[in-house]
């Protein structure tokens, strides 16, 4: 006799990790992962190519087996209730998941007849923009309008959980900006978003919450804000001077993480200490600037600072 085990529909987190270990041919790619994600909340994972995101991830949706360690999606494992999760999870599907004649429409129907409680594909397909595409062949679509149906394929079947890799890969600016705030609202209906990608700037618009992956390992797990209050490099400084600056001098100055120079322009990554450091060694050799900036740091900043080797 099979047992089938029901989702659990209390509150907390979504999605458990605990302690995922993953090998290759005896090659750890994935050591000792913990994390849990939230309803309501984006989760990303970011990391350097290789880290063990992908791998992560299709442990999560059931694809790979672990070798130790425990997860949880929605109370379910991902392996031994792989039916249950499939209602509950939704996952942006890879190119080779459609065959080139299914139309758009024919996808998105399929895709509903899937489910219990399927979401009207017709709004779906409207915000990302398909509508006008509803009876061209997958294979005819283009690279961007491929990664829109796959995103309202993940959505159709309103899952509590959606799994989003590589999010807006191909799409073009405008497309892009639209599909954040598209999971903007999906997110603020309660569903929980795990979402990988390198886009700093998405990671920071979007997460709530940040796992940085390196090497098998979380490095750092923390809100975009916070893992830039981390890492050591808080404030990005640029000015072209007047006279050249030796690089010894720029080198001592307190709090300093990174110097680059572009022709003339130098810019120096570091702390509030480096600035108050850098006007007042400016004023005491009497060195003139243009385009003197300011600013803070964002994700990416903290990312090459927190994942360098
Ligand atoms: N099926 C497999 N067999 C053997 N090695 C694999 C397999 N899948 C992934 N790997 C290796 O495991 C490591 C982690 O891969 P994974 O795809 O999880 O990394 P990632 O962080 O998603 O990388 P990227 O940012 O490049 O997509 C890599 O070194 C990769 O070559």
């Amino acid at each position: 006799m099979t047992t089938t085990r029901t989702p659990r529909t209390t509150r907390g987190p979504v999605i458990e990790v605990s302690e995922l270990r993953k090998a290759y041919g005896g090659r750890t790619v994935v050591d000792g992962v913990s994390f849990s994600v939230e309803e309501g909340e984006v989760f990303g994972i970011l990391g350097p190519n290789g880290a063990g995101k992908t791998t992560t991830v299709e442990c999560i949706e059931g694809l790979r087996v672990p070798d130790s360690g425990q997860i949880r999606v929605a109370g379910l494992d991902p392996v031994a209730d792989h039916t249950e999760v499939t209602h509950v999870l939704g996952v942006q599907l890879q190119e080779s998941a459609l065959q080139a004649k299914l139309t758009v429409r024919e996808a998105l129907e399929l895709y509903s007849s899937f489910y219990t409680r399927p979401l009207d594909w017709r709004p779906l397909a409207e915000r990302l923009g398909l509508t006008a595409k509803l009876t061209t062949r997958f294979g005819k679509l283009s690279g961007g309008q491929k990664q829109r149906l796959f995103i309202a394929l993940a959505l159709i079947g309103s899952p509590r959980v959606v799994v989003l890799d590589e999010l807006t890969t191909g799409l073009d600016p405008r497309a892009r900006r639209d599909t954040w705030s598209l999971i903007e609202d999906v997110r603020d209906s309660g569903v929980a978003v795990l979402l990988v990608t390198h886009f700093m700037e998405e990671a920071q618009r979007l997460c709530n919450r940040i796992a940085l992956v390196d090497k098998g390992k979380i490095s750092a797990l923390d809100t975009p804000a916070g893992l830039i209050g981390k890492s050591s490099t808080s404030t990005v400084i640029s000015f072209t001077p007047s006279q050249p600056i030796d690089q010894e001098i720029l080198a001592a100055l307190p709090g300093l993480a990174t110097i680059e120079r572009q022709d003339a322009r130098i810019t120096l990554r570091g702390t509030e200490e480096t600035v108050n450091a850098v006007i007042s060694l400016l004023a005491q050799a009497h060195i003139l600037t243009h385009q003197f900036r300011v600013t803070d740091a964002t994700l990416d900043d903290a990312f090459l600072d927190l994942t360098k080797a």
